[in-house]
């Protein structure tokens, strides 16, 4: 480590502190992400799934993990170093962003995601704070959580932020896919388009709550699986007709509502692929590499056979800054097909694996080391194990289960997330509410700084 200058601490996560730092012989400024749990061996170390997981992705739009260090027993991450997270860029604005700024993030972090998707990995925490900017670049950081789609279920540790956290995760489903991130993705792009949470729910149940009152609740026909699971937990849906999104994204164009209405579908099956959205006539004005054009991906991890076939079809890798073809409208919603191939590879291996839930090290080796942050995420992401069905009801299914938010048709009510740290605060436990407090259209979410 004496190879480099530690600057300045520029972020505290739930499993390291990052730093500025500085190569002293180079120069280079990059980001040093010192873990807070020890590591006693190397082994420990590139199991990570951090480490796993990273050390494979090599592209423009996923921040690049330059070297891993273990001294003294402190492990050390050092990644190029980015100018800040888009919740930061978010968080004191007044002003709304461009669509067209929005658009080029998101394309981006598409990308980036299109990238993952073909490579069989999926993040599984999205959220503003995870993606991250320099000047015009963004990229998506933070893999702890990253999992291979052909890695086995039931996944069983705790998964993503709360205001991000897919409706299939929200229900315990132990078989979730890379349509998780799509979702995060869909609630990430209204919040940049009107710098509010699109569903800030101050707990998991409460969470259920705003995503029906927003999108309405799930039917037979739009959620079957669903339905399903939300009985295999005694849960209830509240009865919501939702609204429509144009109304709580008035700046948004009609193919960015088109958009997030699809990324936010309840089923995960109908949400589009990272390969479609980038084909989507949102991003009709951004440049496009037809597959015969693009360059041969190297260290191109070879999925399983049972999902190659799908995921070679759907190989789409794409855009460069040169010789560019622009895509007109040959977006289609293939989605449905996509995710379920995905999924039925994972749902293959529904062999109960224990085995999986023990090798995140993070979740069993460091429970509860979560720092008081700012947001949802707040102990809220902290990956401590679901125990599932297979061990009796989650605290999570019992206060879901518990829970019975009178029908009746109500006016969306736009709501104040929570106050500073919602649910979970410090370690707590994530308190079921109640009905969240009303907040007049129009006026802005107070958030806390970022630390
Ligand atoms: N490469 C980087 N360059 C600059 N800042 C970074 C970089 N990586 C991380 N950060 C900052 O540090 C913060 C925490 O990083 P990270 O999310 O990797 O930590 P974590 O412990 O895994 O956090 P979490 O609580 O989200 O799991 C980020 O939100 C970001 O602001």
């Amino acid at each position: 480590m004496e190879r480099y200058k530690i600057i300045k601490e520029v972020g505290n996560g739930t499993f390291g502190s990052v730093w500025r730092a500085l190569h002293k012989q180079t120069g280079e400024v990059v980001a040093i992400k010192i873990m807070k749990r020890k590591y006693y061996s190397w082994e420990e170390c590139i199991n990570l799934r951090e480490v796993k997981s990273l050390r494979k992705m090599k592209h423009s739009n996923i921040v690049k993990l330059k070297e891993v260090i273990r001294e003294n027993d402190i492990l050390y991450f050092v990644f190029e170093y980015m100018e800040c997270n888009l919740y930061q860029l978010m968080k004191d604005r007044s002003k709304l962003f461009s669509e067209s700024e929005v658009r080029n993030w998101c394309f981006q972090v598409f990308q980036g995601l299109e990238y993952m998707q073909q490579r069989g990995y999926f993040h599984r925490d999205l959220k503003p704070e995870n993606l991250l900017v320099s000047k015009q670049t963004i990229k998506i950081a933070d893999f702890g959580l990253a999992r291979e789609i052909n890695s086995s279920p039931p996944y069983t540790e705790y998964v993503s932020t709360r205001w991000y956290r897919a409706p299939e995760v929200l229900l315990q489903s132990p078989a979730y896919s890379s349509a998780v991130d799509m979702w995060a993705m869909g609630a990430i792009m209204a919040e940049l388009l009107t710098l509010r949470p699109l569903f800030p729910g101050s707990s998991e149940a409460d969470e259920i709550y705003k995503i029906c009152s927003v999108i309405g609740s799930p039917t037979e026909i739009k959620w079957a699986e669903g339905l399903k699971l939300a009985n295999a937990i005694n849960y209830q849906f509240p009865k919501h007709g939702g609204v429509p999104l144009s109304s709580l994204i008035p700046c948004g164009s009609k193919d960015a509502i088109n958009l997030i209405t699809l990324l936010c579908s309840w089923d995960p099956c109908k949400r589009p692929t990272a390969s479609e959205v980038l084909r989507h006539p949102f991003f009709q004005s951004c440049y496009y590499v037809p597959p015969s054009l693009r360059p041969k991906p190297t260290a191109l991890r070879t999925p399983p056979a049972a999902n190659r076939g799908s995921l070679e079809q759907k190989s789409v890798k794409r855009y460069s800054g040169d010789n560019l073809t622009t895509l007109k409208s040959s977006y289609a919603l293939s989605s449905v097909k996509a995710h379920s191939n995905l999924n039925t590879g994972v749902q293959r291996k529904l062999e109960i694996s224990q085995q999986d839930a023990t090798k995140n090290i993070k979740t069993l080796k460091n429970p509860a080391v979560k720092q008081p942050r700012q947001r949802p995420s707040v102990g809220d992401s902290t990956p401590t194990i679901h125990t599932g069905k297979a061990h009796g009801p989650s605290a999570t299914a019992e206060k879901l289960a518990n829970m019975r938010i009178g029908p009746g048709k109500q006016p969306v009510k736009r709501t104040i997330p929570p106050p500073m740290r919602a649910g979970g605060l410090n370690g707590q436990p994530d308190l079921f509410l109640g009905r969240s407090q009303e907040v007049q259209a129009g006026r802005t979410y107070p958030k806390k700084v970022a630390g």
